[in-house]
């Protein structure tokens, strides 16, 4: 009963159920399960390459292929316009090449740096374009069309204020671009005699005005005024208006939701002459609804004279080399400068932050013999770096309220003003909002600027405003309000001027 069996009658084969171990001479013969003829098993190399050949040819079940898209975008949102009680369509997505980077080198070009420690560095700062693009791109329900501008790689205004990140009330928005489409004009017509000889004798109340500035000595405040009233009254958003360049505030109609404060040309009297650099600062407020039941003259004034802490929105428009826009809408500070290209303004400085301390300070110097002591002992002591600071301070002074007011802001440092030149209504107050937006402190000397309840329209005091640390340290002086030598009436000193 006993056989000597072969080697390969022991090996497993594929029918064969058992796994106990055979010994290979002598073992017991199995009895065959399977029918099928036998055959010779393959050597156990090859079976692992047979399996292997198997799984790699083995078909797949074919997939089916999905044919489904991501949904389409939602629809833009219609704008509404209560002036018109209409919608409008929004604005058609145009594709903006990205724009080069503003400040490129030719030479790191040509010699790109070799060393490590700069190419770190040059990873680290992000190039103006890929800095715009890591930016989300929120779409509002508001203003879905113009927000889609972030996604081409540029944030105009109104895509900034339209977006659900600054939270904008869709009036205020259109407020904004009538505003910002003023000052667009105010710059074309400052950087150009044509349009300045076009305006004089536009439809507006211009005075008779001739190139050489003759018959009105400061015809472009007359001029940027008329432009301004024009589009505020156009944008239908406003009740009342009062610009600096008028007696009394105007009042629209009891339709807008909004009251502006402006003024239409700030800066040195020599401005007309393309001198130094100019500005045109506004304020937004809401309208004081429970004055609605006033006679108009009233409603229009207390409108207009409000707290600068009940500010909805403020703004400066610097003309200078470039078109530079700052506004605040009460979430910080933003700025922008005019693509001449595209005519828009483009967001530049996102969340500006004043610095705490800068090293700068601005005042005019020539009347250091009419300030008060608190303020010579301030000046002196950070000329000669005894200051907090223990830097030995620079004078920068443009004579341009925005001018010098934008470097503050970026560089920080401190503006001041002692003599009561700068009016509290038109001015003073909407450059210390947006100082606060910054980061940084407005004074009167003594008296938080945004608290100050302003008694007359044309009221003026003392200013200065700037880094949060430089302010501070100059109201420890005490004495910096110029009571000596003001002029009654400041108009008086531009004819010094
Ligand atoms: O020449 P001064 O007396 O230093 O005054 C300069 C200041 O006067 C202003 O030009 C005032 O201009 P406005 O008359 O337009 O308000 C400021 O812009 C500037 O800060």
């Amino acid at each position: 009963k006993w056989s000597i069996s072969s080697r390969s009658a022991a090996a497993p084969s594929s029918s064969s159920t058992s796994s106990s171990f055979a010994f290979p001479f002598f073992s017991k013969p199995r009895e065959r399960v399977s029918t099928s003829p036998p055959t010779r098993p393959p050597s156990s190399r090859l079976t692992i390459l047979y399996r292997l050949f198997q799984y790699i040819l083995r078909k797949k079940p074919a997939q089916p292929r999905s044919r489904s898209r991501p949904p389409p975008p939602p629809p833009a949102a219609p704008l509404y316009s209560s002036q018109y009680n209409t919608y409008f369509a929004p604005p058609p997505v145009v594709r903006i090449p990205p724009v080069a980077p503003m400040y490129s080198s030719p030479v790191s070009k040509w010699f790109p740096s070799s060393s490590s420690q700069s190419r770190t560095r040059a990873r680290k700062t992000p190039s103006r374009e890929s800095w715009f693009r890591r930016r989300p791109a929120p779409i509002s329900n508001s203003y879905h069309g113009a927000a889609r501008n972030v996604q081409d790689g540029l944030i105009t205004m109104a895509a900034f204020l339209g977006t659900e990140r600054s939270n904008v009330d869709v009036d205020l928005v259109v407020l904004m671009a009538h505003l910002q489409a003023a000052c667009k004009q105010i710059a074309t017509v400052l950087a150009s005699p044509r349009e300045l000889q076009q305006e004089s004798s536009s439809p507006y109340e211009t005075p008779p005005f001739s190139p050489s500035f003759g018959d009105d000595p400061r015809p472009m405040i007359t001029i940027s005024n008329n432009i301004l009233q024009t589009a505020l009254r156009s944008s239908g958003k406003v009740a009342a208006m009062s610009s600096e360049a008028d007696d009394a505030p105007t009042w629209f109609g009891d339709d807008g939701p909004y009251v502006v404060v402006f003024d239409p040309l700030n800066g040195s009297p020599e401005f007309d002459h393309h001198t130094t650099p100019t500005s045109t600062i506004f304020g937004v407020y809401h309208r004081i609804l429970e004055a609605d039941h006033l006679p108009l003259g009233q409603k229009a004034t207390i409108n207009v004279m409000q707290r600068g802490e009940r500010l909805v929105a403020a703004g400066y428009v610097l003309y200078s080399s470039a078109t530079i826009l700052c506004i605040s809408v009460g979430s910080g500070l933003y700025g922008f400068a005019l693509d001449t290209e595209l005519g828009e303004f483009v967001l530049t400085h996102p969340d500006i932050r004043i610095p705490e301390r800068g090293h700068i300070y601005s005042v005019n110097d020539g009347r250091y013999f009419d300030w008060p002591l608190g303020l010579r002992h301030y000046v002196d002591s950070v000329r000669q770096g005894r200051g907090q600071n223990r830097r030995r301070y620079s004078s920068r002074y443009m004579a341009s309220l925005a001018a010098d007011l934008h470097r503050t802001i970026l560089y920080g440092g401190i503006i001041m003003n002692p003599s009561s030149q700068l009016q509290l209504v038109h001015e003073v107050n909407s450059v210390s909002f947006l100082v606060e937006q910054g980061g940084g402190r407005a004074i009167d000397g003594r008296r938080r600027i945004l608290e100050i309840q302003p008694t007359h329209l044309h009221q003026r005091l003392s200013l200065f405003v700037g880094s949060r640390g430089d302010v501070s340290e100059l109201e420890a002086y005490g004495d910096v309000q110029q009571v000596i030598n003001i002029h009654p009436d400041y108009d008086d000193d531009d004819d010094e001027l």
